[in-house]
């Protein structure tokens, strides 16, 4: 989360509206206070601070509000509002058009992060679907050409350079043609950089724009400068009709808040924030799913725009279709869930999914600067593991024409070709089980009648369609989500239509039991009983356990026997069998199913 040291001040002190009893001009202004601080502490211009009090002043009049009116919710309302005008530049951003070629150019000054925003641009995009390339029109700097292609090589996108033409333009022109007779529908060309806003730089901006007629010219700007970035985002705005911006290196800097304030104030809207030095360290940019998240308070919007993208690649859609009338059905396959995990992994790395929805502690996911490449890492390698162990099934199995819990062979055979433990196995038939179960019993509901038949259902009777969700969903997940209403608005907000992204969402929520479990090193009466549930179940329902907390001993005393049985892994219950247990085990344990 980036500004998350100005959002944790915000969130405190809308805290503090909270818990007052009374909520009248003393508590206002202490609240205004507390808001305007946070933000000079951020760096934001003490000139637009005043303006956003007065701005909150103005639509809060306490003397008049009439009775009965919620006055923390005005509250917090107007700061809610006059937050999201304090980053809005108000001017709609390029939107990209899928199946044509889109030229995107960049333009920044030396050291801003270009040639690395660039990379994670590609990957944004590549990851959603688009044929996506790289062209290097930077000649200015001897490494540029080299760093470019390495980011490229890793991606697997293709890129065009030269180490032996100086001409920046000819450069340029000659990549975009190609890229473009070849159907590449993001074409990004990275320029030249300069120390300051010279001549020079601008001269070769306009030629390159000319030569290449880019469809959005993207500036790229550093944040440590604060709002001293002013002068420069309005500078590069005029000369290069700069179409829109991205702020870089927002990553645990203080000055954030005065460098986003300043790019808004010059009417160039911001697209992106750069949040670190990796691929994925890149976040959309929303002023109010921004301000929203800022606040604790979630970007269900966000989340769902994520989601719906996925949908438009190719066949996605149609995909979507198929399995939402499946769905109806209470049909949920081992396919279904495949595409489900695919889709979770599209969608970035897990701690921003999770960041995007509602009430979910970023630091649970480690979503805090530093600490998340870790979690992130195991939970997409333990999903990729699942999608590894499900390419080893054959289309009936996938297709839930063979039940694999009967055949214990397959089950072995499934882990032999995956490089897997056939525990790994049982432990993916336990989480499909619990997705399965959980789709059979939502799925019907929340397609019933079609486009906007949840709806429907809720206005006709809320209370059946909300006992039916508690009954449903797991109390973790539902508690996650805002409770059987925030689930609701959630499912509103999809219209009813979309499995698309629900299943991920699923996915993220089903394993916080055993990831709590996971760092706490406990272990769970029901866990790792490969034929009725896994450790991610017990979270899932919301079991606590403690007194089988430390429970290796109890555990595997029963366990045992039950693993010989079912795997023939040992012979008794000696001392080796048990070690084996638990060693296989504990993997799960330090890697527990994050998904
Ligand atoms: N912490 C952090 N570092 C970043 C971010 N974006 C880029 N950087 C780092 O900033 C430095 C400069 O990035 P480059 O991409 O080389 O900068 P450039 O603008 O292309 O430079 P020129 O090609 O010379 O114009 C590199 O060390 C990047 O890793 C970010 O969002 N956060």
């Amino acid at each position: 989360m980036v500004l998350q040291e100005l959002g944790d001040k915000l969130t405190g002190a809308l805290r503090r509206l909270q818990t007052t009893t009374v909520v009248n001009d003393d508590v206002l202004n202490d609240l205004l206070q507390d808001v305007c601080r946070a933000l000079v502490e951020s760096d934001v211009n003490i000139k637009v601070v005043a303006t956003l009090r007065k701005g909150i002043k103005e639509k809060v009049n306490l003397a008049d509000a009439p009775a009965g009116l919620n006055r923390r919710k005005m509250v917090q309302r107007a700061v809610m509002e006059e937050l999201v005008r304090l980053v809005d530049s108000g001017t709609k951003p390029y939107q990209m058009k899928k199946g044509k070629s889109n030229v995107i150019m960049f333009v920044g000054l030396q050291g801003s992060g270009k040639t690395t925003t660039i990379a994670k641009y590609a990957n944004y995009y590549q990851r959603k679907g688009w044929k996506t390339c790289m062209v290097c029109a930077d000649t200015f700097r001897a490494g540029a050409f080299d760093q470019l292609k390495q980011n490229a090589t890793k991606l697997r996108v293709p890129f065009y350079g030269s180490y032996t033409e100086a001409d920046p333009v000819r450069i340029a022109e000659e990549g975009v043609q190609q890229f473009r007779s070849e159907g590449y529908e993001v074409i990004i060309v990275d320029t030249s950089g300069r120390h300051k806003q010279e001549e020079a730089l601008f001269e070769e901006m306009k030629e390159i724009q000319a030569a290449v007629r880019p469809d959005n010219v993207v500036y790229v700007m550093d944040a440590t400068q604060g709002q001293a970035v002013f002068d420069q985002a309005q500078g590069f705005h005029q000369a290069a009709t700069v179409g829109s911006v991205i702020v870089t290196k927002l990553d645990g800097h203080a000055k954030g808040g005065g460098a986003l304030s300043a790019v808004a104030a010059t009417g160039a809207p911001i697209i992106f924030l750069g949040s670190g030095e990796h691929f994925d360290d890149l976040d959309v940019f929303n002023p109010g799913s921004f301000i929203s998240r800022l606040l604790g308070l979630g970007d269900m919007r966000g989340f769902l725009e994520e989601v719906s993208s996925l949908g438009a690649r190719e066949g996605g859609k149609e995909r979507q279709e198929a399995m939402a009338q499946r769905l109806v059905k209470g049909q949920f396959t081992l396919r279904d869930m495949y595409e489900q995990f695919e889709n979770v992994m599209k969608l970035g790395p897990l701690s921003k999914v999770m960041g995007m929805l509602p009430g979910f502690p970023s630091f649970l996911m480690g979503g805090g600067e530093g600490g998340r490449g870790g979690q992130d890492e195991a939970a997409t390698g333990r999903l990729k593991r699942f999608l590894t162990m499900m390419d080893s099934m054959t289309d009936a199995e996938l297709d839930g024409k063979v039940d694999l819990n009967k055949s214990e062979s397959r089950v072995n055979r499934i882990a032999r070709g995956s490089g897997a433990h056939p525990m790994e196995v049982q432990f993916l038939l336990k989480t499909y089980a619990q997705f399965s179960q959980m789709f059979k019993k939502m799925g019907p509901m929340m397609l019933k009648g079609g486009e906007g038949g949840i709806q429907r259902q809720m206005a006709r009777n809320p209370g059946g369609v909300m006992n039916q969700l508690s009954k449903a969903v797991d109390p973790r997940m539902l508690q996650q989500m805002g409770g059987a209403k925030g689930m609701m608005d959630m499912m509103k907000a999809m219209g009813g239509g979309s499995g698309g992204g629900l299943g991920g969402h699923a996915a993220e929520r089903w394993g916080e039991g055993g990831r709590e479990r996971g760092r706490k090193g406990e272990w769970t009466r029901r866990g790792w009983n490969g034929s009725r549930t896994d450790a991610g179940a017990d979270g899932a329902n919301g079991r606590d356990d403690e007194k089988y907390g430390n429970g290796w001993r109890r555990e595997r005393k029963w366990r045992v026997p039950f693993l010989m049985n079912r795997t023939r892994w040992g012979y008794s219950t000696n001392k080796i069998t048990t070690m084996r247990f638990a060693s296989v085990a504990r993997q799960f344990v330090t890697c527990p199913l994050t998904i």
